[in-house]
């Protein structure tokens, strides 16, 4: 590892929008295939490797191929705990987990199982020791409509009261272009009141604006990816005005926007609009599994992109503190965290 990665990977890190199913490792698939290997998938199939580049469509393609391998209670626990262990190893001190609750005939898994099986990996990834925070949001899958919408959050709103602070919120993700926003504010607006936090996928794709304006009125407590919100995207002013605002976070995924093709280069991510507007953005992986990164590349392709300078990188990453879930105790900690941290890291 040259001298200017090892930065990256000593900089202690928030990861805050991360797919569980979407950040399996190419090791922990291996361990899924050979428990499966009558579905006959390879790695190959569940990752898009350096330079390639798929459409947001084959990505959903993948997301259907990795959930046939992950579909017990086992299988969820496993993933959980790798994937929590690999983000403390790339030196992420808090992560919020995000994860669909799925229900599997077959197997016995049921939605509030898949729940228990994430927070039993949580757990005792604590209890061993790992050195992060993780904290868990329950997902809704937006193509799955009105109803099941409103029984995940009831399903989160029992974790929330349940989980000793581990579920902390709801995230709205799923293929962008099926379903619409509007069938899924009732849902919305029910977890805002119990007060679970929300993370919104929102204009990942064009064409969302009259969704995007229904998404904002709720408003989330955070935005992920935002892509096609600014106008020079196709989006509008009054928009931005009201992300602005509400002063919204920005949870931001270069690798996958490239990979997923819904942004040409890195040169033109939107991340650079939003920087220099000040406004909060925060650096994720996504699907590190799928896109094969993590998140200390994800840090330098910022600074490289955008030419930021280690101090610059530095306070983008302790910024991030400001814009987690978990409440101001343990933002306070995590300050003190980077607080002795820094002197090491920055000369
Ligand atoms: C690439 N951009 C994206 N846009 C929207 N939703 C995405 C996504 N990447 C992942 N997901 C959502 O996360 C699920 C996989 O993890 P879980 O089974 O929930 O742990 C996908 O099925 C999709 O609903
Ligand atoms: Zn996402």
């Amino acid at each position: 590892m040259d001298d200017d990665s090892v930065f990256y990977k000593k900089l202690p890190k928030v990861e805050l929008h991360a797919h569980l199913n979407g950040s399996v490792s190419a090791q922990t698939m291996e361990k899924l295939i050979q428990r499966k290997p009558h579905l006959n998938i390879e790695r190959n199939m569940t990752a898009i490797g350096k330079g390639q580049r798929r459409s947001l469509d084959e990505c959903f393609e993948v997301f259907k191929l990795i959930h046939k391998l992950v579909d017990t209670e086992e299988d969820i626990h496993t993933v959980a705990t790798d994937v929590i262990k690999e983000f403390a190893d790339d030196n992420v001190k808090y992560l919020e987990l995000r994860s669909t609750p799925r229900e599997e005939k077959g197997t016995g898994l049921t939605k509030k199982s898949y729940v228990e099986a994430v927070i039993k990996a949580i757990q005792q990834c604590k209890y061993d020791g790992v050195d992060i925070d993780v904290r868990f949001l329950v997902a809704i899958d937006r193509r799955n409509g009105t109803e099941v919408a409103m029984e995940t959050v009831k399903l989160a709103e029992e974790f929330m009261l349940s989980s000793g602070g581990l579920v902390l919120g709801i995230d709205l993700s799923g293929d962008p272009k099926v379903g619409h926003g509007r069938c899924l504010l009732p849902a919305l607006e029910k977890a805002r009141n119990c007060g679970l936090k929300l993370s919104l996928h929102m204009s990942e794709v064009s064409s969302q604006l009259e969704e995007s304006e229904l998404l904002l009125n709720l408003p989330p407590d955070r935005i992920g990816h935002g892509t096609f919100l600014h106008p020079e995207m196709g989006g509008s002013q009054p928009l931005v005005d009201q992300v602005v605002k509400h002063n919204i976070p920005l949870e931001i995924c270069l690798t996958s926007n490239i990979k997923g093709k819904t942004v040409p280069s890195y040169s033109q991510h939107h991340f650079r609009y939003w920087y220099q507007l000040g406004h909060p953005c925060v650096i994720c992986t996504d699907d590190k599994g799928v896109f094969c990164t993590d998140l200390s590349q994800e840090y330098q392709l910022a600074a490289s992109t955008f030419s930021l300078s280690p101090d610059a990188v530095w306070e983008l990453s302790e910024r991030a503190v400001d814009c987690i879930f978990a409440g101001e105790a343990v933002k306070q900690q995590l300050k003190q965290k980077w607080t002795e941290i820094k002197p090491g890291l920055l000369k």
